[in-house]
């Protein structure tokens, strides 16, 4: 199979390549990326002198009208599932709004919800052009055969908290291990899998320990949530006489030699950390308009990248966001530095979309979040037909500033057209809703009868 794409203007995000190919075409066969370039001028950027793109032939052709081409939005956190309690408790802390609402909404919930939570969290993905994205959930089985029916790309971790108590810090790790055993690289290789312990004032040392442990023996990465709240901060302090970075820095857990480490948020951040951070290669995933929301603070994400650290963006669960528009979070990102640090120089555009494709993608498929020869196909086409797109004099600017994740019109993934001209070719769009919504209602219904 194989796919031409012409009269792009290409963002490869490739910094050592093109840049931007104003002209430009793609050819993807099979999976992968084997042609890129110039239309006026084939061969001076893909050293490829084969022949102009009219000359290529191929099974389908799109012809992209000028749209905007870059590589897929990677979202490095969220919890899909939780599409299902979308507005279901706003305005509120995070602690207070886990205890009191989420966790006991939780507790009732069903691998159907689960099923139907994570199609309809597929489908808001590829409307908006997100073609890959971290979770860390419960029933993760059914969000992998979601998945594996959109055509997208998941790096899955079941989301295990123990508090201390030994059993279930057992149970949660088998079922974690189950999770790696039956789904890592199944999809064709869109499903991969990380441990998920959910958090340092939830899980306790011995047991993150462990998961650390378990997580190399298996050669899979590990996802938590650190440092989210002040509230965090001072619990740690309290109780450890440290700060989370540092209570878990004592067992060596964000050691990156042998895994990746994914630490969501890490909004309270001390210099020290931040340094401990990009010495040992830990990757943050920045989740911008969810710590807003919660009002867990403003994440040092400037601080960290002139340090070194690895940034990545994520929009967390649709509880706490209450979507999940990598658009929006791109945009909030920008503002959110600018107005934290008081410097209009603050993660300027195209640093933001770095974050959202070449350091997300390097997180879930190192094939990934750079277009060009040789990587996967997982691309989106940006509609510039638009009035918020007229005039465009930056292309990252008009990506992170002015775009809307509904200018999306066309998604590609792993070489499979998911969305074409807005038409969403994988699922049906009006069935998946009302399953879905039929699940919320019944969920709140049980939650509330408890
Ligand atoms: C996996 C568990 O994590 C919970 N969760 C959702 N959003 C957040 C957040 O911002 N911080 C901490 N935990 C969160 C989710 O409800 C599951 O219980
Ligand atoms: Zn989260």
């Amino acid at each position: 199979m194989s796919i031409l794409i012409k009269n792009a203007y290409i963002v490869t995000m490739d910094k050592d390549g093109a840049g931007e190919i104003p002209n430009g075409f793609l050819l993807i066969e099979n999976n992968l990326i084997s042609k890129i370039g110039s239309i006026d001028s084939i061969g001076d950027i893909s050293g490829d002198n084969s022949g102009d793109a009219d000359s290529i032939s191929a099974d389908t052709v799109i012809d992209a009208g000028g749209a905007v081409l870059m590589p897929g939005l990677s979202n490095t956190h969220t919890h899909l599932g939780m599409t299902l309690l979308r507005g279901y408790a706003d305005d509120m802390a995070l602690q207070s709004w886990l205890e009191t609402k989420i966790w006991p909404a939780e507790a009732n919930l069903t691998a159907e919800d689960v099923y139907y939570g994570s199609l309809l969290g597929c489908l808001e993905m590829i409307r908006s052009g997100t073609t890959a994205f971290c979770d860390m959930y419960f029933f993760m089985d059914e969000t992998a055969k979601a998945v594996d029916a959109a055509g997208i790309r998941g790096c899955l971790a079941y989301g295990m908290i123990e508090f201390g108590d030994l059993e279930k810090g057992n149970k949660e790790i088998a079922m974690n291990e189950k999770l790696v055993r039956d789904w890592q690289g199944k999809a064709g290789g869109r499903i991969t899998t990380m441990y998920g312990p959910h958090a340092p004032n939830t899980c306790c040392q011995s047991f993150i320990k462990r998961v650390k442990e378990a997580a190399e023996r298996d050669g899979v990465g590990v996802h938590i949530h650190v440092l989210e709240t002040e509230a965090e901060l001072n619990y740690m302090k309290e109780n450890f006489d440290m700060c989370s970075v540092h209570h878990l820095d004592a067992v060596d857990f964000w050691n990156t030699s042998k895994v990746p480490i994914l630490a969501a948020h890490s909004v309270w951040m001390s210099d020290g950390d931040i340094r401990l951070f990009a010495e040992k290669g830990v990757t943050v995933s920045h989740n911008p308009v969810s710590n807003m929301k919660l009002a867990s603070g403003i994440a040092p994400i400037q601080k960290m990248l002139d340090a070194g650290v690895k940034v990545t963006l994520g929009t967390d669960g649709c509880a706490s966001n209450n979507n999940l528009n990598m658009f929006e979070e791109m945009k909030t990102a920008a503002l959110l530095q600018k107005v934290g640090t008081m410097d209009p120089t603050a993660l300027p555009a195209k640093a933001v979309v770095e974050m959202a494709t070449v350091n997300g993608g390097r997180v879930i498929d190192s094939m990934t979040g750079v277009l060009k020869a040789g990587n996967k196909a997982d691309m989106i086409l940006v509609d510039t037909s638009k009035a918020n797109a007229t005039p465009i004099f930056d292309v990252y600017s008009h990506l992170v500033y002015s775009a809307a994740a509904s200018d999306v019109k066309t998604m590609i993934v792993d070489g499979k057209i998911l969305m074409q001209d807005y038409n969403v070719l994988v699922m049906d769009e009006k069935e998946i809703m009302k399953k879905a919504n039929e699940c919320a209602l019944s969920l709140a219904e049980r939650a509330k009868a408890k």
